[in-house]
């Protein structure tokens, strides 16, 4: 496999390839693999174009791991196989063209909705989550999502964080411990996927609406709603026969009817909290509002977005949030899942991370905005977990003019590019000893590592135009939910459970994350009834429905 490249170096196609063996496009469009040409391979052949960049091999077995919806196992596969650009061939026109280098998805990412460089867009995510997101910005392109996240983003100020880690974070972390105490008293085992889950669902209700969900004591339509709409997405992005984009045949699928159903109830609830608001504003000064503006009763975004009073639709308002809810909910509970898994699996990281955890909070129960900062290694097993699973595992677009990648590749107008995060993230060109978790490979004396402190090897946020929005909140949300939870239990395991990997959006264990023995650790009283305390919402005006 060929190293990574410099953005815009010149490379010679010939030594790209492992051992000098160039796999390379035929004058029909597929690889140079006419001697075990798979199913797919086969569909490449009838692509029409011609193409200097080399094609997957797949077999019939790689669709084993299509259908199981973990493509980016096989995405790993072909990498190893053929290099980090690929074509893969999709149909008897269409292919993904697959990037697995850093250079190259920086020069795609920095030219996705960029007004200088404007040479791709989102493409296909667009056409999966359009049901439920609207015409919310995480999916809309051009003017419309400029105009609305220049709106949305100034909501997420640092004085708003700090009283989301003060106010959010920390107490519905506490909700989880106190939920975490009946299984340790029973001594029964839980499944901490599904206990993430609900948590950030509850703190991104709160955060940005001053909804309480709920979802960590109790169950409601709503929430159901909330995870029958992930769970359509996530088919619509791994759907082989993608019925549901021929409207006539959704009546007659029970699952689209389903999926309707939850959309409407998540709507109508949206709308109505937005409604209440609009209320509650109506009598706020105009003057009050101004850079940095917080209401103390109601800190929400969806708060600050109307006492912005920008003009903008209650449509518009509701797609952007519903945008917000989604995009920060599965990915900060994926996120929490697999870092307790690989802290649980390696006890020189846990008591490290544990240590750190019990000297910066000292008989505090809950950690404060300063003391983020503070759990630096807590951080980097954070970090280091949103490596090995980023989440999504592959980000989409799609080319609307032509271009030519680093290291030489034409790229057609219209071809679908997916920027593979995982294989950049374990690929042994980019990273040493890709597949182990060591914290320790992000030292505690340089900053957090971002994008652009790692020149793109380091991408779970993304990068660019369209960078993630919520990463502060997500990583302040994270650290705070691990202090809180790994200061009061020891976690273990339960023993030889099949964890899996599968994906949709964000990359799921296949039978969920059960731990047991959750021994209560030793926590001092002061700080006990302190947590107990302060689990309720203490201080947000929460809008009840
Ligand atoms: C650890 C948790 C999170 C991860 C791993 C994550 C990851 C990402 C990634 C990779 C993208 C870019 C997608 C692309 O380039 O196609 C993105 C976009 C986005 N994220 Fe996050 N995210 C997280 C948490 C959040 C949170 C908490 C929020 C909201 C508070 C949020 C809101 C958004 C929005 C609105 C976008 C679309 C931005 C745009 O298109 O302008 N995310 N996220």
């Amino acid at each position: 496999m060929s190293g990574h490249f410099e953005e815009e170096e010149d490379i010679d196609l010939d030594s790209s390839v492992e051992g000098g063996m160039k796999k390379l496009i035929d004058a029909a469009g597929a690889g140079a693999s006419f001697t075990s040409p798979g199913w797919l391979t086969q569909l490449g052949r009838l692509w029409g174009g011609k193409s200097d960049v080399p094609v997957a091999d797949a077999k019939p077995a790689d669709i084993q791991d299509l259908l199981g919806g973990a493509l980016f196992k096989a995405l790993y596969k072909w990498m190893e196989e053929t290099g980090p650009v690929y074509l893969l061939p999709t149909g008897p026109v269409s292919s993904f063209l697959v990037i697995s280098d850093p250079a190259a998805a920086k020069h795609v990412l920095r030219a996705t909705d960029n007004p200088n460089r404007p040479l791709y867009v989102k493409g296909l995510v667009a056409e999966v989550s359009e049901f439920l997101f609207g015409s919310g910005f995480a999916i809309a392109g051009g003017d419309l999502w400029r105009v609305r996240r220049k709106a949305v983003g100034p909501a997420l100020h640092r004085a708003y964080l700090q009283t989301m880690v003060d106010r959010v974070f920390g107490p519905s972390a506490g909700q989880l411990c106190a939920k975490l105490e009946g299984v340790a008293a029973s001594g029964g085992s839980i499944d901490m996927e599904a206990c993430f889950s609900q948590l950030t669902l509850d703190v991104i209700g709160k955060s940005m609406f001053s909804y309480d969900f709920g979802a960590l004591t109790t169950s409601s339509p709503v929430i159901q709603a909330v995870y029958t709409a992930l769970k359509e997405t996530e088919q619509r992005a791994t759907d082989v026969l993608p019925l549901w984009k021929v409207p006539a045949l959704n009546m007659f699928s029970e699952r689209q009817r389903k999926a309707a159903a939850a959309v409407a109830l998540i709507r109508d609830t949206t709308e109505r909290l937005i409604a209440k608001c609009k209320e509650m504003v109506e009598d706020e000064e105009q003057a009050s509002f101004e850079e940095g503006y917080i209401n103390t009763a109601d800190p929400s975004v969806l708060r600050f977005l109307i006492a912005s009073r920008d003009e903008v639709s209650a449509q518009q308002l509701r797609d952007d949030l519903l945008s917000m809810l989604v995009a920060g909910h599965e990915t900060t509970g994926s996120v929490l899942t697999w870092t307790l898994y690989l802290l649980a699996q390696s006890p020189d990281a846990m008591a490290k991370a544990q240590a750190e955890i019990e000297r910066v909070l000292g008989d505090r129960p809950l950690p404060a905005l300063g003391d983020v900062a503070a759990l630096g290694y807590l951080m980097r097993c954070v970090n280091e977990s949103m490596r090995l699973y980023p989440h999504p595992p592959v980000l989409l677009r799609r080319a609307q003019a032509p271009d030519v990648l680093p290291g030489g590749y034409s790229v057609p107008v219209g071809q679908d590019v997916m920027i593979s995060v995982y294989n950049i993230h374990r690929s042994a060109a980019v990273w040493d000893d890709p597949n182990e978790f060591r914290p320790e490979r992000f030292p505690l004396d340089q900053p957090v590592p971002t994008e652009q402190t790692t020149d793109y090897r380091f991408i779970p946020f993304s990068g660019g135009p369209r960078k993630c929005v919520g990463d502060q909140f997500a990583l302040m949300e994270a650290v705070v939910a691990l202090a809180v939870v790994l200061r009061r239990f020891d976690f273990a395991l339960v023993p030889d459970q099949d964890i899996g990997m599968t994906t949709g959006a964000t990359i799921h264990t296949q039978n969920g994350l059960y731990m047991t023995n959750m021994t209560l650790k030793r926590t001092p009283r002061r700080c006990l009834n302190s947590l107990r305390q302060n689990i309720g919402p203490q201080g947000l005006h929460h809008i009840v429905l």
